[in-house]
C-alpha cells in the first residue's frame, strides 16, 4: 500500500482496515490448455490441438499474423467461444466442459483486457475500477449507480498499483488512451484474478503509452505472481517483456520458447509463412 492510498484514507497504510495488498501467488501452473481445437460453424478450423501452460509469475506473449487464431484462442480460454475439442483448465476445473453458472464461477480467476479499455465514460475512474468486482458480488448489480462500499478501498489500491490514484475522482471520459488502458488493468485487478489475459492491449496506444502498459503487465507477473497471457502485433515489445513467446500459424502452434531463444528470423518467418 503506497503513501498515496494511505493519505487518501488518512492512515499509515498497513493498519488500514481491509487494506488490500496484491498477494504474491504461490508458484505452479495457473492455466493449462490441452489439445484445444476450435472449428467454427462454417467449417473453418481456427485452432488445431493447441497446447499451452502458463505458470504463476510468468508472462507469455502470443504472436501471429492476421487470422492465425490469436483472438479465437483468447475467446476459447475465457469461455466466450466454446471450443469444439480439448480442455482449458483454470484452478483445476475444465472451463471447456462447463456452461451457465458453473462456467461463470469457474472463470472468476480469469480477467480479460481488450484492445479498447471499454470504460463507462461518464462515471469516475474509481467507479469503473469498482465494476471489476461485480463478478464477485452479483447482488451489487441491483445497486447499479452506487459504488460497492467494501470495494472502494481495494479499488484505490489497484489504482495506486497502476500509478493513477490521483485520477480516482476524474471522469473516465477525460482520460488519455494510455491512462484508460491502465484503468482497465486496475478494473481487471479488482476481479482478483490469477490469470490476466490481454488481447492486443496496446494496439491503439502510442509507443510511450504502449511501453507503460507492457511494463505494468510485466510487473504484475513478476511482483504479484499473476500468470499473464498477452496477444501482441509488436514482436519487439514481445521480445522485450515476455518470458516466453508463442507463435501461431494457421491455428497451429509454431513455437513456444523462452523469449531469449527466439530469433528475429523465426518471428519474421511466422508472418512470411502465414502470407504464403
Ligand atoms: N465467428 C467466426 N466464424 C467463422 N470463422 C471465424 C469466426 N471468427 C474467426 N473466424 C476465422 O478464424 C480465423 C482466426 O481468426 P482470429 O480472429 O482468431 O485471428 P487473429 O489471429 O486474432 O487475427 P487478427 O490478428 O486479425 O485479430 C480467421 O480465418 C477468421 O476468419
Amino acid at each position: 500500500m503506497s503513501l498515496g492510498v494511505a493519505a487518501a484514507f488518512g492512515s499509515t497504510g498497513s493498519d488500514m482496515p481491509g487494506a488490500v495488498k496484491p498477494a504474491v501467488r504461490a508458484s505452479g501452473v495457473r492455466l493449462a490448455v490441452r489439445d484445444l481445437t476450435m472449428c467454427y460453424a462454417n467449417g473453418h478450423t481456427a485452432l488445431r490441438s493447441l497446447n499451452l501452460s502458463v505458470n504463476a509469475g510468468e508472462m507469455v506473449v502470443v504472436l501471429g499474423s492476421n487470422g492465425s487464431g490469436k483472438s479465437t484462442f483468447m475467446k476459447c480460454v475465457v469461455g466466450l467461444n466454446r471450443p469444439t475439442g480439448g480442455s482449458v483448465k483454470v484452478g483445476g476445473r475444465d472451463l471447456a466442459a462447463l456452461s451457465g453458472e458453473a462456467l461463470r464461477e469457474a472463470r472468476l480467476p480469469l480477467a480479460l483486457i481488450s484492445q479498447n479499455a471499454n470504460l463507462v465514460k461518464r462515471r469516475s475512474v474509481l467507479a469503473n475500477v469498482c465494476c471489476g468486482a461485480l463478478g464477485r458480488h452479483r447482488t451489487l448489480m441491483s445497486a447499479f449507480g452506487r459504488l460497492p462500499r467494501d470495494e472502494i478501498e481495494p479499488a484505490m489500491s489497484y489504482l495506486d498499483e497502476v500509478g493513477l490514484l490521483h485520477l480516482a475522482r476524474q471522469r473516465a471520459g477525460t482520460l488519455s488512451g494510455g491512462q484508460a488502458q491502465r484503468v482497465a488493468v486496475a478494473r481487471a485487478l479488482a476481479q482478483r484474478p490469477d490469470v490476466l489475459l490481454a488481447d492486443e492491449p496496446v494496439a491503439s496506444l502510442d509507443p510511450e503509452a504502449a511501453d507503460e502498459v507492457m511494463r505494468l503487465l510485466r510487473r504484475l507477473a513478476t511482483e504479484d505472481g499473476l500468470a499473464v497471457v498477452c496477444v501482441l502485433h509488436q514482436p519487439e515489445l514481445a521480445a522485450r517483456y515476455a518470458d516466453r513467446l508463442v507463435g501461431l500459424r494457421s491455428g497451429l502452434l509454431e513455437f513456444d520458447r523462452p523469449a531469449s531463444d527466439v530469433s528475429s528470423q523465426q518471428i519474421a518467418g511466422l508472418y512470411l509463412a502465414e502470407a504464403s
